[in-house]
């Protein structure tokens, strides 16, 4: 292959390629993530329950793993974030991580396509007790946050985009619609596997990352970065994004 991407590529097995390492022989992904998880992360029953949910959505195992919902609750927290809102609920694993990190007086506005995975969720966030501070909008987030735009909806302190990605330009738009300066805008699974970095691709869902990046990047209000992660989905990673 002469293309360099060309060469990424999954071995056999079913684990994620990571790079190799001086460490690798000692432990896999999984042992690391669990570590910490069992160290650090209070994923409690509701929690396990809406995460095991997801086999009743129309996508299972597309929830954020647990460290990274631990992640997205104490970025909220340190934001103070009172607001959050989230495009992609599926079974509301993450959607219940936000809820409670912004406390009895916050609210989550979560946006969902799909009809069976908004009935999963609504049933977890009776389950966690939160759902009185969770509204659920049911059908196309675009029309969903041009709604909100609309009616001039109360800024959101934290977004969560975790949508269709071929959407995210027009989600991040959205998200700029509806923030202030010092909001938070968390983007997840900017690099697939790394595809992220293939010029060639006709992949709608990396080109729709490739754009996000490219928007945030020349945006004068926004300063960011990006984490790669490494789980049951393979090799990804978040954008997280200020708005100044
Ligand atoms: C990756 S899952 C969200 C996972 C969730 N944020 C979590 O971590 O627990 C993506 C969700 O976006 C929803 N979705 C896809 N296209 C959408 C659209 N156009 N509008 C709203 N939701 C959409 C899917 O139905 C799915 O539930």
């Amino acid at each position: 292959m002469t293309d360099e991407h060309a060469a990424v590529q999954r071995p056999a097995s079913s684990e994620p390629m990571v790079p190799v390492n001086r460490y690798a022989s000692l432990a896999s992904w999984r042992d690391v993530d669990d570590y910490f998880a069992d160290a650090l992360v209070d994923e409690d029953a509701a929690l396990a329950a809406a995460r095991d949910s997801g086999a009743e959505t129309t996508m299972p195992n597309a929830e954020v793993a647990p460290n990274q919902g631990a992640f997205l609750a104490l970025i909220a927290r340190i934001a103070g974030a009172r607001r959050v809102l989230e495009f992609g609920t599926l079974a509301g694993y993450s959607t219940i991580w936000f809820a409670r990190a912004v406390g009895s007086e916050g609210r989550v506005v979560t946006l969902e396509l799909d009809e069976v995975n908004a009935a999963v969720a609504r049933r977890n966030f009776e389950n966690a007790g939160i759902a009185d501070r969770v509204d659920l909008l049911l059908g196309p987030a675009a029309d969903s946050a041009r709604r909100l735009i609309d009616e001039g909806a109360e800024p959101f302190d934290v977004v969560f985009i975790d949508a269709d990605k071929p959407s995210n330009p027009a989600y991040l738009a959205a998200a700029l619609a509806l923030t202030r300066p010092g909001a938070v805008i968390v983007i997840d699974n900017v690099v697939r596997d790394g595809s992220v970095v293939r010029t060639d691709t006709d992949d709608a869902r990396v080109q729709g990352v490739q754009r996000v990046v490219a928007d945030i990047a020349v945006h004068p209000e926004l300063e960011a970065t990006a984490l790669q992660t490494v789980g049951v989905k393979g090799w990804d990673g978040f954008i997280i994004a200020r708005r100044m």
